[in-house]
Formats: structure tokens, sequence, C-alpha cells
């Protein structure tokens, strides 16, 4: 049986008084990878943000992790629980180093398949060249595999990750269609906000779809992907 691994309840978030997110409610699964659609400003990001209680803004109704109500959790303890955060436009440091990044970020494991420095230099090789260059100086492409990589050596269960594909190229975007597919082998379930609907349809089972901050349309991602009415509806191609 598949189990629920967050499930938010009647989501409501404000900046200051502007009311962005209205009861939304959804669900991620173990192991499972689920996309979060929408055209410009209708709440994405501010989605994740809201799960783990990012810049201050103001959250009301359930976000339960693994069992947990994380609502009123400090953001920290939310992530220690085992959520990891892949934010749109990496938040790299100038100051450290590609390795000095996955280092600081890495969380040991006591399982058999943790994500270690050494499996993520694998996974992108790229990086491991260039462990001693600023995590800024890198390519679009490289701060990405950089900003994954360290969510993976968290060793969380779930990773929240923003627009992965804006900023890069057609070949490095195949590479995170490819390991979000592995992540999710690797029993790490993923929430992905994507504009690039290809790139949705390819790296997750599941869509929602947001439209002025409310949860408007749910299918799997087979189903939308034939559903040119939906598609033409909500997003407009
Ligand atoms: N820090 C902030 N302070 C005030 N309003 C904000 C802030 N961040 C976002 N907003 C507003 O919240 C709404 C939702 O923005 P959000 O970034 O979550 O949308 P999105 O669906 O992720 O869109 P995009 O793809 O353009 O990032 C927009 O109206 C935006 O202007």
């Amino acid at each position: 049986m598949l189990k629920s691994l967050l499930s938010v309840e009647n989501l409501n978030a404000y900046y200051n008084k502007a009311h962005i997110l209205q009861d939304v409610s959804f669900q991620v699964n173990e192991a499972e990878r689920v996309a979060i659609l929408g055209r410009n400003g209708m709440g994405k990001s501010t989605l994740l943000k809201s799960i783990l209680g990012l810049e201050k803004i103001r959250r009301d109704g359930d976000v339960f992790f693994d069992g947990r109500n994380v609502i009123d959790m400090q953001t920290f303890k939310t992530a220690n629980l085992g959520v990891a955060y892949v934010p749109q436009g990496w938040q790299l440091f100038p100051s450290l180093s590609v390795e000095e990044h996955i280092e600081m970020a890495y969380n040991p494991h006591t399982s058999d398949d943790e994500w270690t420095p050494a499996s993520v230099y694998e996974l992108f090789p790229e990086i491991e060249a260039r462990r001693k260059v600023s995590g800024t100086k890198l390519s679009g492409g490289e701060q990405q595999m950089l900003a994954i990589g360290r969510a993976l050596v968290r060793n969380p269960r779930l990773i929240l990750m923003d627009e992965p594909s804006e900023g890069i190229s057609t070949f490095v975007i195949e590479r995170v269609i490819e390991v979000c597919k592995h992540m999710a082998e690797r029993n790490v379930s993923l929430l992905l906000v994507e504009q690039n609907l290809d790139v949705a349809l390819r790296a997750t089972e599941k869509v929602y779809i947001l439209v002025n901050g409310r949860m408007v349309y749910e299918a799997s991602a087979k189903d939308f992907k034939a559903d040119k009415e939906s598609q033409n509806k909500y997003l407009g191609v």
C-alpha cells in the first residue's frame, strides 16, 4: 500500500496581507515523484517555501511530514526530519568551494544506500573535476548539479526542487531528469516545481496545478500528458 510521506491539508500562506496560497491540499507518497505546475506567479515557489517555513511566510493549515505536523516548526528542524531543498537560482556561496558545499551539507546515514560525497561525485563527475572552485564560479549546469548534490548528501526522504530546468542546457536537463528517477529508486521522494511541462511530465508520476494559489487539478503525469484541453486551459500550451 502507498504510504503518505508529505500531506498538506488546507494550507494558507501570506506575505504580509497578501493571501497567496488558499486552502491548498495535496500529498506526496514515499518514493513518489510529484510535480506542481502553473503559470508565472501562481504560488508554486511559495508552496515549497511554506512547507519549510522559509522567508517568514505566515502559514496556517496542516503540513504533515512522516506523520508529524511541521506547520509551526522552525525550518532547520523540519529539514532535519528529512526534507532537503534545491532553490530556484541555487543559492550557492561565493566563499565556499564545491567540496566545502558538499562536506558542509553531508549528513551521514547508517543505511547501505546512503548518499556520500563520493557517490554524488560519481553521479556528477563534472563537479568533481572542479572540487576546489568557488560554487558561484561554476557554469549554470554545474551549479544545478552542485545544488542537487548538496541536497542528496543530506540523505533526505523528500527533496523540494524549484525550477531545475531554468538556465541550464538541454544536456543538463536530461541529466536532472535521470537523477530524479534514480532518487525515487533509492526511496527519496520528489516535489518538483517546474514551468517546463515536458520536463515535469518526464521527471514525475503525478501532477497538480495551481491557479491563483488554489489547487485546481490533479492527475497522473500519463493522463495529463494526454489531456491537451487541460494543458491549454491551465498552462496555455
Ligand atoms: N517575498 C515576497 N513578498 C511579497 N510577495 C511575494 C514574495 N514572493 C512572491 N510573492 C508574490 O506571491 C505570488 C506567488 O509567487 P511565486 O513566486 O510563489 O509564484 P510562482 O508560481 O512560483 O511563479 P514564478 O514561476 O514566476 O516564480 C506572486 O504574486 C508574487 O508576486
